[in-house]
C-alpha cells in the first residue's frame, strides 16, 4: 500500500479540515499552521506529488487550482497576496502532495527564506 499523505486523508475525508471550497478537481482549506493571518492551501484532488512530477496534461488543472485561489483571495477582500508552491524537500516541501500556498494579512519580505 502507498502511503498515502495527509492530504490525501483529508481529500478522502479520514480526517478534518477547515474546508474553503470544493470541486470535482480540487479542494481547498486553511493551513493548520498560519504563516500569516490569510494562509490556505488548494489542492488537486488527484495526487501529484510535486511540479516535478507535472506532465502536459496536468496544465489546465494547475491554471484551475491558481484560479481557485485568486477566487477564494478575492473573495475575502484581498488585493494583495503571496503565492507560493514548494517543489522537493529542499524546498521546503513538507507534504509530498502538490498545493499551492496563499498567504496574506502581513507584509510579505522578498527574496523568500
Ligand atoms: C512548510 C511549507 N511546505 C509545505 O509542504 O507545506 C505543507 C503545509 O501543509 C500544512 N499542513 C500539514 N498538515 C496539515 C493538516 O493536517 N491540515 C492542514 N490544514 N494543513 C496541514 C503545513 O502547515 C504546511 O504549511
Amino acid at each position: 500500500m502507498t502511503e498515502t499523505t495527509i492530504f490525501q486523508k483529508i481529500i478522502n475525508e479520514e480526517i478534518p479540515c477547515d474546508k474553503l471550497y470544493e470541486d470535482e478537481f480540487c479542494i481547498a482549506f486553511n493551513d493548520i499552521q498560519a504563516q500569516a493571518p490569510v494562509h490556505f492551501l488548494v489542492i488537486p484532488k488527484k495526487p501529484i506529488i510535486s511540479l516535478l512530477e507535472c506532465i502536459e496534461q496536468d496544465a489546465n488543472l494547475l491554471g484551475h487550482l491558481l484560479f481557485v485561489g485568486s477566487k477564494i483571495a478575492k473573495s475575502k477582500n484581498l488585493t494583495n497576496w503571496r503565492t507560493v508552491i514548494n517543489t522537493g524537500a529542499e524546498s521546503g516541501q513538507t507534504v509530498f502532495h502538490l498545493h499551492i500556498h496563499f498567504l496574506s494579512g502581513r507584509k510579505m519580505n522578498w527574496p523568500p527564506g
